[in-house]
């Protein structure tokens, strides 16, 4: 089923709204919204930022503001995701975005519309702020003849240079549930009353269950997105927090409230038309390695060590090559001698099963630039890092589209949907300028965290040759600490490696690892209370803060039946997980998406279910089809020749394992488990194709 929604529909009545009262509006939200004299003056200061036409009095560099920022009684650190830090560029759309939510509610307010009709909110759509108030950066040069993607996403689509960049809000696949259509979390149940409290449904519906996967390898795990938070107090009145209360008898972590910030807002439209609150996404959208690589050029920069092509990485223990290691230590318990590692992401240290993914890659980059280098010796350390960035990017969406994704959402929906790669000899022409890249906040804020149920609460390690090097790690004791990456007898990160191919994921249902429920990021304070994170009532709560519409609206979106009972959840959820639903909430339409989308039963030769396979096709087909980029496009002067092609539709991930790691045998489908019969039974990775990198010859 196709997902489509246009926010603009009705906006001939915005003619009565000139822009001389947008303005002022604005200007007068300005004012009375801050109403303690420094936060006026800091939020003036970002607005000022903003281009401006006519320069206002006393404007200040952008240095200053920076300045400002980094000095600013606002707490950048997050909870739950330490190391992503807001960049000014986020915190001024934020401030413009929260005006503009402030200006659409006097707006209805004052044309007497009502807010739950969704006409109005297509008026408002049709209302846009001044470029003054705009934040976003409309004059972006491109080139069409570069053959590179930027770092930032920015000129991918030569149309609308923008769409997939850095620092861009996401797109919906179905108008948001906010209770007033606009910004309010999502909390009234449709029976009245407030839908329940995401920890209870956490413990209800998602507490511990040790099943794992017979067929899908942990490896699957490993892969992940973008996003930030800002720390909030508990109980606090301030309207960007959310805390949940946790129930006084909760025997698996006792404390009285989950701190929960809402995520930045930010205008749902480049030109800054009122309505919606929307997020926004700090990472680029597209599959285009900005893990590795970063988004930005000058973070690439500190990634480079500029010879040969070559990334910067580090050799800790038995010469084998690891990440760099990162200059400030934002991981937990790390002192001087632990440090932890640096990559294009912030969250390369949240888990060591994700840091050894992101090992992989570095490995691979540095590998196939010494290669180049031998190919083409003139090329310079410039040229050499493009191409291989180039082709890493080019495998990385070979391995995503071409093995993942069919396991993932299963091959006939990958096939529907256009996702499986050609065979060779032939380019890809589904490349459409008028697709949005974006990601979606479907996708973001409850599909694509399916990854959470996939993990495990242990971690073996293996030897090249099979052999358990050591004892399993804890999934507890390798979140933020990158301590046994570095530990030479277990085998360190190789070995890491080596367990995720030979160990199965966790089930695939609504059951989250106890680590991840009672333990994520746990502080234990000296008068012996603890603060933690439940992962699944958060992704609970970040669903209704982004106005998430229900499991029951994304469903029949989706073109399954919408039920009218717990019961009429028979055709995609087994009767004893309904059960749990039910106990969990009072109807029907209040389930919310992310726990309801993991209750059903996984599609045919999939992972997931119906709801966020259908979620998970739609947004990988738009960022294939809306990827200028999209390995497989061409002919054209920024596309990979037919040989050279080729040479990338040679990769996988077993292969790309086998190019970098000790490793004898592997089996060819790195992401399922291997088996005894032949379908993935391991072999010698001199069996897998190798890429002929002779092909870039010039
Ligand atoms: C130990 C492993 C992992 C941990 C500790 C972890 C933790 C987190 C945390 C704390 C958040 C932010 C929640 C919020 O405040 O809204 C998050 C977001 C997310 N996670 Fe994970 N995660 C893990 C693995 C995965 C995996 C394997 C996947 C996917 C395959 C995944 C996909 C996502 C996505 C898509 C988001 C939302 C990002 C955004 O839009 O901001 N995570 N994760
Ligand atoms: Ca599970």
């Amino acid at each position: 089923m196709d997902l489509d929604y246009n926010p603009l529909g009705h906006n001939h009545l915005v003619n009565t709204i000139n822009n001389q009262t947008i303005n002022q509006l604005f200007e007068e939200e300005l004012d009375s919204l801050f109403l303690d004299g420094n936060s006026t003056r800091f939020w003036r200061l970002f607005l000022d930022h903003l281009p401006r036409e006519q320069a206002r009095s006393g404007r200040i560099s952008r240095e200053s503001v920076e300045k400002m920022i980094k000095a600013s009684p606002l707490k950048l650190e997050s909870l739950t995701q330490p190391t992503l830090q807001s960049s000014p560029e986020s915190h001024l759309i934020d401030a413009s975005s929260s005006l503009g939510l402030s200006v659409s509610n006097k707006l209805s307010e004052s044309l007497e519309m009502d807010s739950f009709d969704f006409n109005s909110v297509d008026v408002l759509a049709g209302v846009k702020a001044s470029t003054e108030f705009c934040p976003f950066k409309k004059n972006i040069n491109c080139n069409p003849n570069e053959r590179f993607p930027t770092f930032d996403g920015s000129c991918n689509n030569l149309m609308q240079p923008w769409l997939g960049k850095t620092n861009t809000p996401y797109k919906r696949y179905h108008e948001p549930a906010y209770d007033d259509r606009l910004s309010v979390p999502r909390i009234r149940s449709v029976l009245g009353g407030e839908l329940p409290n995401p920890r209870i449904i956490s413990r209800l519906v998602m507490s511990e269950n040790s099943d794992i996967e017979t067929a899908i390898s942990h490896i699957t795990a490993p892969f992940d997105d973008s996003g930030r938070i800002v720390d909030c107090p508990c109980n606090s009145n301030n309207p960007s927090c959310m805390s949940v209360n946790f129930p006084s008898n909760d025997n698996l972590l006792r404390m009285s409230c989950m701190k929960f910030t809402r995520s930045s807002a930010a205008f749902s439209s480049f030109d800054c038309r009122l309505g919606h609150r929307e997020q926004l996404n700090l990472m680029t959208s597209f599959v285009d390695g900005t893990h590795i690589y970063g988004p930005s050029v000058s973070r690439s920069r500190e990634l480079r060590s500029f010879q040969g092509g070559q990334m910067r990485s580090s050799q800790p223990i038995n010469g084998k090559q690891y990440l760099p290691q990162a200059q400030d230590g934002a991981c937990r318990g790390t002192n001087n001698q632990i440090k932890c590692f640096a990559s294009g992401e912030g969250r390369v240290n949240e888990n060591l099963a994700l840091t050894s993914m992101h090992t992989i890659f570095l490995r691979e980059h540095n590998r196939i630039a010494s290669q180049l280098g031998r190919v083409n010796p003139r090329w310079d350390d410039e040229r050499l890092f493009a191409e291989a960035r180039k082709i890493v990017i080019g495998i990385l969406q070979h391995v995503v589209y071409h093995e993942w994704l069919p396991i993932i959402v299963g091959w006939n929906t990958a096939a529907m949907f256009d996702l499986i790669p050609l065979n060779e000899n032939r380019y890809y022409n589904g490349y459409n300028s008028n697709i949005n890249p974006s990601l979606s906040g479907e996708f973001a804020s409850a599909a694509f965290r399916f990854g959470h149920t996939l993990m495990r609460s242990s971690f073996r390690r293996f030897d090249a040759n099979d052999r358990e090097t050591s004892a399993p790690l804890s999934l507890f004791d390798i979140i933020f600490r990158p301590a046994e990456a570095y530990n030479a007898n277990a085998g360190g990160i190789d070995a890491i490696v080596m367990g995720l191919l030979n160990e199965p994921s966790s089930k695939y249902d609504a059951n989250l690892a106890g680590t991840l429920q009672n333990r994520l990021f746990e502080i234990r304070l000296g008068d012996g209370s603890v603060i933690a994170v439940d992962l699944a009532a958060t992704n609970i709560n970040r669903g209704r803060d982004h106005g998430i519409p229900s499991y029951n609206v994304m469903r029949e979106k989706c073109g399954i039946k919408r039920a009218n009972s717990f019961q009429d959840l028979q055709d995609t959820i087994s009767i004893d997980k309904i059960n749990l639903l039910a106990k969990a909430y009072k109807h029907v339409d209040d389930i919310d998406l992310y726990p309801g989308g993991l209750s059903e039963t996984s599609v045919n030769g999939g992972v997931v279910g119906p709801t966020f396979a259908c979620i998970i096709a739609n947004q990988f087909r738009d960022l294939k089809r809306g990827d200028r980029f999209y390995f497989e496009n061409g002919p054209s002067p920024t596309a990979f020749t037919l040989d050279q092609l080729n040479e990338i539709k040679k990769s996988s991930m077993a292969k790309l394992i086998c190019n970098n790691f000790e490793i004898n045998k592997i089996q060819p489908n790195a992401f399922m488990l291997p088996s005894q019969n032949l379908n993935n039974a391991k072999i010698s990775c001199n069996w897998l194709p190798v890429m002929d990198l002779t092909k870039w010859r010039e």
